[in-house]
């Protein structure tokens, strides 16, 4: 691309956007990495790197890389009790964070510094230990993303400059975007996901357009910030689309520019869906699944038009370079359609392990059940699929969204799906809920559009009494405005657990 084409298109207030060219890009990366040599951080020291995504937050990350130091990306909204933990489990020889950044009292050890489009001003030195490595190598930590932490400690997830760029040039060859193209990135930079946004853009020599989070939950805000700056690519979890398409479906409509939708994180609600082909019958939406241990995986076109009766999206099976087995629970692969079992996946974009817990390493990267002599380590997903006819795997949930519900095995996704299906509904979550009497039961809170029929608890338990056996029909039903979610934009359970708890 030409150094003066935009790299980052970033909103500065209505109708005012601010451009960062590839030039100027590159000015910022070259003097934060020459900064941050000057400090004397030895090659695979770690920083962490507490921003939004922002022109100047990009550059950073770029420049850790090229300084051989492995970056921590947090969100300034990290509860400060979290982000210690993280202190002292990574050793972070620095913090950095934007001049006008709010974080203070870290604990001591630790450098601090903030930086601007200047460069990187040292507010405490960092330890400078004489570091033995001399160069970097493309199997070093590029960065250290830490797992939400929904099933017990958070896990620094370590991903090195081999993987990512083997996912990159995986993700490229489906030319997502040209270089004419705005990505949105509506995702914290803690989440990977920004990182597939980043590297979307500029490796296509295209644009990143960084939309606040809080942002996405002002829909007239957040489809103005698309418009003015030009988008035509927004990638974001399903939940960013949620109050649009309520509140403001013709502003929606309205987006003539955009080319192309990329989700990820969880499934797309599919009346929402359906909703999005409607208001935008030009764009290409692509159902993009993964781990943070492998960043993605996999890149699926969503059907179109979707058929009236399809039941799931499927999931494709594994980008090029890298292949999604299933594997039942004696571990045998599973090669008849039709059949569930856990997705093992083989790549060349694994992660190198959970920093500084071999135990929960070598139960995520396990012997290639299809040849463990060789050595080969493949990443247990912890996904359950089954492979349709035609050859393409079909997301079923999480082994762990399989809850006991008095004896009985429910997938809570089945549950979800049924619900999805009452006339007007849009979104749908079913949870097991702690009960006095009965030990646990099912908890189903569902999203009406406005316009949704009456609709009330009674008529959608009565619905899914229709369709689902009497322990897969949840015995409290909530009708919700929205669905809570997480910093990452996921639907939030925790979060409804303990609101309906609390609701007694
Ligand atoms: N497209 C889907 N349909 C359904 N279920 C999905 C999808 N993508 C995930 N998931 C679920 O989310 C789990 C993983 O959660 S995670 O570790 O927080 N990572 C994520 O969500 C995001 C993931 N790293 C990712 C995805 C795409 C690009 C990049 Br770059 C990164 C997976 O194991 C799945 O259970």
């Amino acid at each position: 691309m030409t150094p003066d084409r935009p790299a980052v298109v970033e909103s500065a207030g209505i109708g005012r956007v601010r451009v960062t060219s590839y030039r100027d890009l590159r000015l910022l990366v070259d003097t934060y990495t020459s900064h941050l040599r000057d400090l004397g951080i030895g090659i695979g020291e770690r920083i962490i790197l507490e921003a939004d995504v922002t022109a100047q937050s990009i550059a950073m990350l770029l420049a850790c890389s090229a300084a051989g130091l492995t970056f921590i990306p947090v969100s300034p909204e990290t509860p400060a009790q979290r982000l210690h933990s993280m202190i002292s489990t990574a050793r972070p020889a620095l913090h950095v964070q934007p001049t006008d950044g709010k974080r203070d009292a870290l604990p001591g050890g630790v450098g601090t510094a903030r930086f601007d489009t200047a460069g990187i001003t040292v507010v405490e030195r960092p330890p400078t230990g004489r570091s033995l490595r001399r160069e970097a190598c493309v199997t070093d930590p590029a960065y250290m993303i830490f797992t939400s932490g929904t099933t017990g400690r958070p896990k620094g997830v370590v991903m090195s400059h081999r993987a990512v760029v083997s996912f990159y040039r995986a993700m490229l060859e489906y030319r997502i975007v040209t270089p004419r193209d705005r990505v949105a990135s509506t995702s914290p930079l803690q989440f990977d996901f920004s990182l597939l946004n980043i590297g979307l853009a500029l490796g296509s020599g295209a644009a990143v357009v960084p939309v606040a989070q809080q942002l996405v939950r002002w829909p007239r805000n957040f489809l103005r910030v698309l418009r003015e700056t030009g988008a035509t690519q927004v990638n974001g979890v399903p939940s960013i689309w949620q109050q649009a398409l309520r509140y403001e479906p013709e502003k929606v409509a309205a987006l003539d520019g955009l080319r192309g939708i990329l989700f990820c994180g969880e499934e797309f609600p599919l009346p929402e869906l359906r909703r999005i082909r409607e208001l935008l019958p030009q764009v290409r939406i692509i159902n993009c699944y993964g781990a943070t241990e492998s960043m993605a995986c996999s890149f699926a076109d969503v059907p179109d038009p979707l058929p009236d009766d399809l039941e799931r999206l499927s999931i494709g099976s594994g980008h090029r370079g890298a292949e999604l087995l299933l594997v039942n629970e004696a571990g045998h692969v599973i090669d008849e359609p039709g059949v569930p079992g856990e997705l093992y996946l083989r790549s060349p974009a694994l992660f190198s392990g959970y920093w500084d817990d071999p135990a929960a390493t070598r139960a995520a990267l396990v012997p290639d059940p299809l040849c463990p002599q060789s050595g080969q380590l493949v990443l247990r997903t912890g996904d359950v699929a089954y492979r349709g006819h035609d050859g393409e795997l079909y997301f079923c949930g999480r082994s762990d969204s399989q809850v006991q519900i008095n004896g009985n095995r429910v997938e809570l996704g089945e549950v979800e799906r049924r619900l999805l299906e009452f006339p007007g509904a849009t979104a749908a979550a079913a949870v097991p809920l702690p009960h006095a009497a009965s030990g646990t039961v099912l908890g189903g809170f569902v999203v009406v559009s406005n316009d949704a029929p009456a609709a009330d608890a009674a008529s959608l338990r009565e619905f899914c009494a229709d369709r689902l056996p009497s322990y897969m029909v949840p015995r409290e039903i909530r009708l919700v405005e929205t669905l809570p979610t997480t910093t990452n934009g996921k639907v939030d359970r925790a979060a409804l657990i303990s609101s309906a708890a609390t609701a007694g």
